[in-house]
């Protein structure tokens, strides 16, 4: 699979971040690095802060102090888009599409701060080769597709901005257990690209197989981090934090 994109080189660095809702702090002093090339999973149960995170180093949420870099680049305080035209994509939660547009309209909603029409047609080109079943049905409204395929088309869309580096919240949430197979799959032939992944997940087996490395969150601190091998096999890691779930 090619996504056209050129060979990563920026590291994502979160340093000490404290950010929150109203007056209070939900991450507390967060450090994560995203490697160029790697795929880096942030785990964690519900309320951990995992969407928190996101929002924050997308710019949706203030960071109240520490630093977040890409590349040579500070993120504190920069708007969305602007992130956005440093090549970092976003992925939503679950399998979220406009389901009444059609595919190829969803992914021009994908391309929209682009400026240049024929890079965004030469990008939907690149996306349908990708995904050939997207191709299939690209005139087809999005509400009529099936679950796999509403996933495909929310990862396509977010990799239209041909970003270097896409974070992906929780993209088998709410799917069915042969979608979400299908979504792992989808990633792990991302990572193949040379792409570099932020991966944010509940479902802990499977993003430890496709991760390099990885961070547990626990109320808005990162309670484990480490090479995914290592903590896989870290049987008191999976009793306090991860639950039934393995
Ligand atoms: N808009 C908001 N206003 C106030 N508090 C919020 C808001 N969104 C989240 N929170 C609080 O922040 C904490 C962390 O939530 P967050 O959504 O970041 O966790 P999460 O790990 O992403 O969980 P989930 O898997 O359920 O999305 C929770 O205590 C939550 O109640």
């Amino acid at each position: 699979m090619s996504t056209a994109g050129k060979a990563a080189s920026r590291h994502l660095s979160v340093s000490q971040v404290t950010s929150g809702y109203d007056r209070a702090d939900v991450l507390k002093g967060v450090s994560i690095e995203v490697r160029p090339g790697a795929v880096t999973c942030i785990l964690g149960a519900n309320g951990a802060g995992k969407s928190t995170l996101i929002r924050t180093i997308l710019g949706l949420n203030r960071v109240r102090s520490g630093t977040i870099t890409f590349g040579d680049a500070s993120l504190s305080g920069m708007p969305t888009h602007r992130i956005v035209a440093l090549g970092i994509g976003v992925v939503p939660e679950g399998n979220r599409v406009l389901p009444r547009m059609t595919i190829e309209e969803n992914l021009q909603v994908g391309g929209l701060l682009d400026p240049y029409p024929r890079r965004v047609a030469d990008r939907m080109e690149a996306m349908f080769a990708v995904f050939p079943r997207l191709k299939e049905r690209r005139a087809q409204l999005a509400g009529t597709l099936s679950g796999g395929e509403r996933s495909m088309l929310s990862i396509a869309r977010g990799l239209m901005t041909d970003p270097e580096l896409v974070v992906f919240d929780e993209p088998s949430l709410g799917l069915s257990p042969l979608f979400v197979s299908e979504v792992f799959g989808i990633v792990r032939r991302l990572k193949e690209t040379g792409l570099t992944i932020l991966l944010v997940e509940q479902n802990v087996r499977q993003t430890l197989d496709v991760a390099d490395h990885g961070y547990v969150l626990a109320q808005g601190r990162v309670v484990a981090s480490g090479e995914t091998r290592v903590l896989r096999e870290d049987a008191e890691l999976h009793k306090a934090y991860f639950g039934v779930h393995h």
